[in-house]
Formats: structure tokens, C-alpha cells, sequence
């Protein structure tokens, strides 16, 4: 197989399936090519993401998964799932396109900064997604920057690329000298309860303003809270960390209301 010309991405103007009209290249993932594209049908905006072919991963069956995962979820503020299908050997998932920022663009291009109380709101906003996927026993697992997208005042959560439905939780305590990655994939809530850790610091890291030139760690540097340091501290399991995200969202409400 010539794997440069499978894995070349389509042209602007491209047809699929009759229906999705190719308007832009958006990126390039980790296991496939993502475009925007108009749904003729309904007239809307619509993503569509196509397998790349790897070596080292079953792409298809990833986009496959992902397409399983999206089509049993159902939530305001998760896109849609429109369809899976094939053309021409190649795979396409199609679903609703969410037309914001992702927080990675907006604190490093756009330049925005959030205190403590915007941050912690955004977090709030943030659980209440991941509590619809947890109760339905799926763990998202790729909680980051850009896949948690602000459009006007509401949050979205992307890319279920790595998604799960937890059969069986694993039983987790402390970091036991895990990894950060390893942190990150554990088959237990808490590795997205770990994830949401780090989204709160870079949230809080947007308004830094260095004092030192010695890097310091997070608790030294950022000028917070001590409820909102334990908070983090409980989310990153540095101490006792939260069985269940309904402590999390009473902890974070409670001192939202506080500050
Ligand atoms: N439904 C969507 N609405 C708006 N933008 C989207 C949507 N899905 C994906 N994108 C955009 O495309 C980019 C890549 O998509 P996605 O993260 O799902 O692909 P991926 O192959 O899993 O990538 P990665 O390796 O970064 O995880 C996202 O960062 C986002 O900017």
C-alpha cells in the first residue's frame, strides 16, 4: 500500500456521500484528519473525521469506537453523532460541529485570563458534563485544553477518541509513583478527575505574572486560595482524593459562592 497516498487529506470542495460538502482542513489528530465540512442536507456545519492509515494503531477501529461512544451519548453540551460510513476505503465520522474556542486558543492566542472565582466556574461548568458521562459509567480520559470548548458562555467537551465505558473500576488510591500519563489512562474516574487537576492549574496559570526567576512549584507560585489549593491537591491525588464527582462539584460550588 502506498501509505503517502492513502493518507493524503481531501480537497476543499469534496463531496461525500452526496451529502457532506468539504469546506476546511481543521487538523490533524493522532489517529485521523479532521475537516469541516456543510451537511446539503440540513443546511449546517458539520466535523467530519476520517481514519489515517498507521502502523502502529488500528485506526479504523479507533474511529470506530469513537463513533459507538458518541452515538450512545446524549448531551447538550457533547456533539451529536451523525453517522459512520464508508467511501472508497476510507472511514468518516460525522457529527455536530461546535463553533467556539477551544481553552488552549483562547489562553495562548487569544491571550484571556481567568482569577481564581472565573476558573473555578469554568470548572464547575466542566463537571457538570462529566458527571452526565460518568453516571453513564463512560470516562472521557482526554480531558486537555483543546478538546474543552467555550462558545459564548457555554462549555463543550470534544474528542472521545480515547473514551471508555468502565465496566469494571479499577481500584486506585494514591499516585503510587505513577506516571503523569499513566495517571491520565487509569480505567478508574479518577483519571478524568485527574485531568480536570491540571485544566484548573493552566486555568489559574493564565493570569501568572512571574515574581521569581526560579521556578517554584504551582502551590508557591499561584496566588489562590488554600480551599481551592486542596481542591487541586485532592483532584491531582497529591492527598486523599475524591471518590465521587459529586464531592468535587459540592467542594467547587461551595467556594464559588465563598469568593
Ligand atoms: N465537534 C467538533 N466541533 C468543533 N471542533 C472540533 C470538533 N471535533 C474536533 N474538532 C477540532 O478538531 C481538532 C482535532 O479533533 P480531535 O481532537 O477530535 O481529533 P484527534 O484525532 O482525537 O486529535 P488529538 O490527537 O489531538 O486528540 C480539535 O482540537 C478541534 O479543534
Amino acid at each position: 500500500m502506498n501509505w503517502f497516498l492513502f493518507n493524503k487529506t481531501l480537497k476543499v470542495g469534496t463531496v461525500l456521500k452526496q451529502r457532506y460538502e468539504v469546506i476546511q482542513f481543521i487538523g490533524r489528530g493522532s489517529y485521523g484528519f479532521v475537516y469541516l465540512a456543510v451537511d446539503r442536507k440540513t443546511n449546517t456545519k458539520v466535523v467530519v473525521k476520517q481514519h489515517r492509515q498507521r502502523r502502529d494503531h488500528n485506526s479504523i477501529q479507533m474511529l470506530k469506537k469513537e463513533a459507538e461512544t458518541l452515538s450512545s451519548l446524549r448531551h447538550q453540551s457533547i456533539p451529536s453523532y451523525i453517522e459512520l460510513f464508508e467511501e472508497k476505503n476510507k472511514w468518516f465520522l460525522v457529527m455536530d460541529y461546535i463553533d467556539g474556542s477551544n481553552f488552549e486558543d483562547l489562553i495562548l492566542l487569544q491571550g484571556k485570563s481567568y482569577n481564581e472565582k472565573d476558573s473555578l466556574q469554568i470548572l464547575f461548568s466542566a463537571l457538570m458534563i462529566v458527571s452526565y458521562l460518568h453516571e453513564n459509567r463512560f470516562l472521557h480520559r482526554d480531558l486537555r485544553l483543546p478538546n474543552i470548548i467555550k462558545k459564548d458562555s457555554e462549555l463543550f467537551i470534544i474528542d472521545f477518541g480515547l473514551a471508555i465505558k468502565l465496566e469494571r473500576e479499577e481500584a486506585v488510591s494514591l499516585t503510587d509513583g505513577k506516571s503523569e500519563k499513566e495517571l491520565f489512562k487509569e480505567q478508574s474516574f479518577k483519571s478524568d478527575f485527574y485531568a480536570l487537576g491540571h485544566f484548573l492549574l493552566f486555568l489559574l496559570y493564565s493570569t501568572y505574572e512571574p515574581r521569581s526567576k526560579q521556578e517554584q512549584s504551582w502551590e508557591e507560585e499561584l496566588i489562590i486560595s488554600n480551599e481551592t489549593k486542596r481542591i487541586i491537591r485532592k483532584l491531582l491525588r497529591i492527598e486523599d482524593s475524591y471518590d465521587h464527582i459529586a464531592d468535587i462539584t459540592q467542594d467547587v460550588s461551595a467556594l464559588i459562592d465563598k469568593l
